[in-house]
């Protein structure tokens, strides 16, 4: 007999594949008609992608950026009381004192904020050929974990390059997350390569759902966003996608059967923690580590900071 109650074990999620244009007020507008659309299909948690206020760039960040509360997070904290939803607003470019950061703002079904995620991975790549992007050009990164509560199951946000990490992702499930969500904005070289493996790994190795908001493709943009917005399950399956339209992708997170599939291949608790843990770094200044374990029988460890500011719950 499942000690989950079935009432609560089942909830609709929604990734909006927004399409995001240079025009702030459309992409505002727009995301907030689709988060209706989301609720009235009665999806309690909304995920809107990576940037949906604002094109891709570092040449946007600064024009698009905005104080928290703003324009942006106004309308958020309006559409998730107005539709009574938990709603993960993608992100935004984030103006706070002097630095920008790309910020993903979360709101409870009375409006509240609940959190604010700041990437903390930046994206810095060089593919020669096909794409160079940093980030940090423009970008400073955040350096806290981000976990919310719901009545449903507890939350770990990350913003697309964190997905990379599978360290954040460990440390999330480690806190009791079931869902992880990333708004992202992966590209016509990596979204192909990488985007799907990246969620299914994630999903595996933890067992837990994890779900991905695109903006919806545009190839008159600077930044082609690949879309594919996707959610997985704790099999490690895609149970549902789109192509690279704006779309609203639709899906049941069943916490049962996350449990039936944790207790079927049970490696949650197979962990050899006499050899290796995912325990807290002592080093104040670092957020996680890959390091040794105290005990000399021990290996290493994957560890957040012990400071508790480091986590925003
Ligand atoms: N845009 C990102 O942050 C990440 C990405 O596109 C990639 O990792 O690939």
């Amino acid at each position: 007999m499942s000690a989950l109650s079935k009432t609560m074990s089942k909830f609709g999620l929604a990734v909006v594949q927004l399409h995001v244009s240079s025009v702030k007020a459309d992409n505002l507008s727009r995301a907030k008609r689709l988060i209706g659309e989301a609720a009235a299909h009665g999806s309690k948690l909304v995920v809107l992608p990576e940037c949906f206020n604002s094109p891709y760039g570092t040449g946007f960040f600064r024009e698009y950026a905005e104080n928290i509360p703003g324009e942006s997070t106004r309308m958020l904290s309006d559409a998730a009381k107005e539709n009574g939803v938990y709603l993960v607003g993608g992100s935004i470019p984030e103006e706070d004192g002097g630095k920008l950061y790309n910020t993903c703002p979360v709101f409870g079904p009375d409006g509240t904020l609940l959190m604010k995620h700041r990437k903390i991975h930046l994206f810095d790549i060089d593919v020669p050929g096909k794409i160079r992007f940093q980030e940090s050009e423009t970008l400073s990164p955040g350096s806290a974990f981000s976990v919310f509560e719901t009545p449903f199951c507890k939350v770990g946000v990350g913003i697309c390059y964190d997905i990379r990490f599978a360290e954040l992702a460990q440390l999330y499930s480690k806190m009791g997350c079931q869902l992880l969500v990333y708004p992202g904005a992966f590209n016509m070289t990596t979204g192909p390569a990488h985007w799907e493996l990246l969620q299914r790994a994630r999903a595996l190795d933890n067992q837990l759902y994890v779900a991905t908001a695109s903006p919806a493709r545009d190839q008159t943009a600077s930044y082609v966003a690949w879309g594919h917005s996707t959610v997985v399950n704790p099999w490690g399956a895609v149970i549902s996608s789109t192509g690279s339209e704006e779309a609203v992708v639709y899906a049941d997170i069943d916490l049962q059967y996350l449990a039936d599939v944790r207790q079927q291949i049970p490696v949650t608790v197979q962990r050899r923690d006499d050899l290796y843990a995912v325990t807290p770094v002592t080093d104040p200044g670092g957020l996680y580590a890959v390091s040794p374990v105290t005990d000399p029988g021990g290996l290493y460890a994957v560890s957040p900071v012990t400071d508790p500011e480091a986590c925003t719950r």
